[in-house]
């Protein structure tokens, strides 16, 4: 065993995400190489290592590290380079310089002890001071962390993100309960958590284990959109997730049911179902809610509405249906309402006249839907402003209360009538708390499409309303859009009714080209994005086409097909900033997608300010600082968001996307693979949402017999979701 001191002069390679480390070490006017685990070990800093000499056979003698310690760095050159390393965001190399110019080799102490003499140095405002300062401590703080976590595997990337939730108290809180570490960082699951508690002398059988897992199972239930979980199904999944019996596990509801962490339910048909508990409030509050609605006595508008529905026809040119008429007329007879069809039906035409009757009775009117992307789309269609439902709600987050909505039912909304377009996109969370929000007397009408992919979130709330029947449903089924010219919306009904798309006519927008391997659909998906397309109809390769496919894996699976795309859109290129990550690179200029709901990231739009972006969020991205280690990014709804380089897993390049990311949003052109995959995943329901999804052109490229199995495969996958049944046992007891 040998013990050597040195200053780290590089860093050859690093595992991110186990912390092995390669470095060259200066000791005593030597360079040697060490390798071993030394995840937060920096260029500049001196460390002290143990270990022993062995011979590699490709690079010779090195150190095999087995335990390290770091010191602050002593020497000028080494404070310089530590400094500059990009360890502290907002230093650079030149600020480093004129730090260890101006303090010499008590820089380190000064920023620690009495950061304000960082004023002294000329050109550094105090907003960056204040930075730099953050930033160390920060740094000191993340250290403990990964000294503390130290071989479960935790990388650099996941300590940041841990103490920037827990702040100083992080190894405290993680001491505490572990597996709060799933629950709260993204990026760790319950197998980490596990692990660390093993280390803390958790005990396997401990109810307070076996609880946290089942509570575990539960959200990832609920992240796949399901708000229960049958109980035989929870203690089986439980029983094997943590190795313990299934008795252990439901040992373990009595325990969680005291602390109201679960609800359990026995359903009609004798079944148990399991929720947790979030979910199970919302779903109970928006049964009770929805039923105390549909009981309300409607007020009279004072309007003659077929005479406005005359006005509304002459001034537009459009003559309303039979059916259309009657969804205006049962939107402002009844407290709540669902109108749905598909593509090209009317639903926006039927929006616009009820928006008018309601306005000229007086009545406030207010525009919503659930993304960014859908709200500005019925804006343009209306005219009228429409929000986000988080938005219209004055969704907030703050350190000491969390995250909420300001509106709800001690300050509820002020209008007099609610329209949600692309309703079949809330989840049962936001449902509820549109619900709350709102007033007494308020109309609620819900506008969408619920043969659509179900929401991402949990629940079923749009087809569970329509099938219990306690609220007026409009089902609109006549295409009026283009006097039916358009294949794109004729062959959404016709999927959508299980027959077979045409396809290939001159001049038309749906299009079908064969290509007979996962190779070639690749090529062709190539050649139309960067050639093709743009050539033939102007169309811009990033802006105005989406790939969508129904895979994450494999050649045409998501990943993939976003590193093929960004090499043909968006190659490397020495003038624009990059980052390296795990599997690929962002590079300015990127269109880049939120994967996970943020309540927490600030935006700016303009003047405005305010707090998340959301999962299905698209954008590019406008620049990369090294220094000050963040990426900034344009969303679509024009604001600017700038991560912190700690929080760039929640993006991803979206060249690609998955269909069931694809939802809500519109794309000009949707190119999409049809080929072979899980018979789960290759489903009617899929390919209608991304067909539908397309304004002007559909382009399918692969195997004609897989566009028919799509077709023929009507399986539509279950849904754990107890409002259908709530709401029938409430009409039943009306009737
Ligand atoms: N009764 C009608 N007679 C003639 N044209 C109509 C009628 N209703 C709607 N349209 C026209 O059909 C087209 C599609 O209508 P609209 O945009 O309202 O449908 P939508 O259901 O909202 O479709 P999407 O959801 O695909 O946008 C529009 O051009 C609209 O003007």
């Amino acid at each position: 065993m040998i013990d050597i001191e040195g200053v780290v002069e590089e860093i050859i390679f690093r595992n991110e995400q186990n912390g092995y480390t390669v470095l060259e070490l200066s000791t005593q006017g030597l360079v040697v190489t060490a390798v071993g685990y030394m995840p937060y070990v920096n260029i500049g800093e001196r460390i002290k290592i143990e270990g022993e000499w062995v011979e590699h056979p490709d690079y010779g003698e090195q150190i095999r590290v087995l335990n390290y310690e770091t010191l602050a760095p002593t020497t000028l050159e080494g404070i310089e380079k530590f400094l500059s390393s990009g360890l502290i965001p907002g230093i650079g190399p030149v600020t480093a310089r004129k730090i260890v110019k101006k303090f010499g080799v008590d820089s380190l102490n000064i920023i620690e002890t009495a950061p304000e003499r960082l004023k002294e140095i000329k050109g550094l405002s105090d907003e960056k001071i204040k930075r730099i300062c953050e930033a160390y401590e920060m740094q000191k703080g993340i250290k403990e962390v990964m000294v503390f976590l130290q071989g479960y595997g935790i990388s650099t990337t996941m300590a940041i993100k841990i103490y920037k939730e827990y702040g100083n108290n992080a190894i405290e809180i993680i001491k505490q309960n572990p597996y709060r570490l799933a629950d709260d960082i993204f990026g760790i699951g319950f197998k980490t958590a596990d692990k660390i508690a093993e280390n803390l002398g958790v005990d396997p059988h401990s109810l307070y284990r076996i609880s946290s897992g089942t509570r575990y199972v539960l959200m990832q239930y609920a992240a796949n959109g399901h708000t229960y979980v049958p109980k035989e199904l929870l203690k089986k999944e439980a029983a094997s997730l943590l190795e313990v019996s299934e008795e252990e596990v439901e040992d373990s509801f009595v325990l969680l049911v005291q602390n109201e962490k679960i609800h359990i339910e026995t359903f009609e048909d004798n079944t148990v179902g399991i929720y947790y508990i979030p979910y199970y409030i919302a779903e109970l509050h928006t049964a009770e809610r929805l039923f105390n609605m549909t009981l309300m006595e409607n007020e009279d508008l004072g309007l003659d509405v077929q005479k406005e529905i005359r006005n509304f026809e002459k001034e537009t040119g459009i003559l309303l249906a039979e059916n259309q008429k009657l969804a205006v007329e049962e939107a402002v007879k009844n407290s709540v309402v669902v109108i749905t069809g598909g593509p090209g039906t009317g639903k926006t035409t039927i929006i616009n006249c009820i928006i008018r009757i309601f306005e000229k009775a007086g009545k406030k009117v207010a525009l919503a839907a659930p993304t960014g992307r859908a709200a500005k789309r019925i804006t343009e269609a209306t005219g009228k402003e429409a929000k986000t439902i988080h938005r219209l709600l004055e969704y907030t987050y703050s350190e000491e209360e969390g995250k909420g909505f300001n509106k709800n039912e001690k300050d509820p909304l002020k209008y007099d009538v609610i329209i949600v377009d692309e309703a079949s996109m809330v989840d049962i969370l936001l449902m509820n708390a549109l619900l709350k929000a709102l007033p007494i007397g308020a109309k609620l009408i819900l506008v969408g499409d619920a043969d659509q992919l179900p929401s991402v979130g949990a629940g079923n709330v749009l087809r569970d309303i329509i099938d219990s029947g306690i609220v007026k449903v409009i089902r609109l089924k006549e295409i009026f859009r283009q006097q039916k010219q358009s294949l794109i919306v004729v062959n959404a009904h016709k999927i959508n009714n299980g027959e077979y798309p045409t396809y290939n006519d001159k001049n038309s927008d749906f299009f079908f080209i064969n290509a007979n391997t996962q190779e070639d659909i690749l090529k062709t998906i190539l050649e139309l994005v960067t050639n093709r397309l743009p050539k033939a109809y102007g169309f811009h390769p990033i802006n105005d086409i989406q790939v969508l496919t129904p895979m994450r894996k494999g050649i045409i699976g998501v990943h993939n097909l976003n590193l093929e795309l960004q090499k043909a859109l968006n190659p490397h290129d020495k003038t624009k900033a990059e980052k390296i990550m795990k599997e690929f690179v962002f590079r300015v200029g990127d269109k880049v997608m939120q994967i996970k709901n943020n309540y927490k990231i600030k935006w700016k739009k303009g003047e405005e300010e305010g707090e998340g972006v959301f999962n299905g969020d698209i954008g590019i991205i406008q620049s990369i600082d090294e220094e000050l280690q963040e990426l900034t990014v344009y969303f679509d709804d024009e604001k600017f968001v700038t991560y912190d380089f700690s929080d760039l897993d929640e993006l991803n390049l979206s060249y690609a996307i998955t269909v069931h990311k694809s939802q809500g949003s519109e794309f000009p052109v949707v190119i999409m693979p049809i080929t072979y995959g899980p018979p789960m995943l290759l489903t009617r329901n899929l390919l209608y949402t991304a067909v539908t999804r397309a304004k002007k052109l559909v382009i399918l490229v692969g195997q004609e017999k897989y566009l028919k199995f799509m077709i023929d495969n009507n399986r539509i996958s279950k849904r754990y979701s107890g409002l259908l049944s709530r709401l029938k046992k409430a009409l039943l007891y009306v009737n």
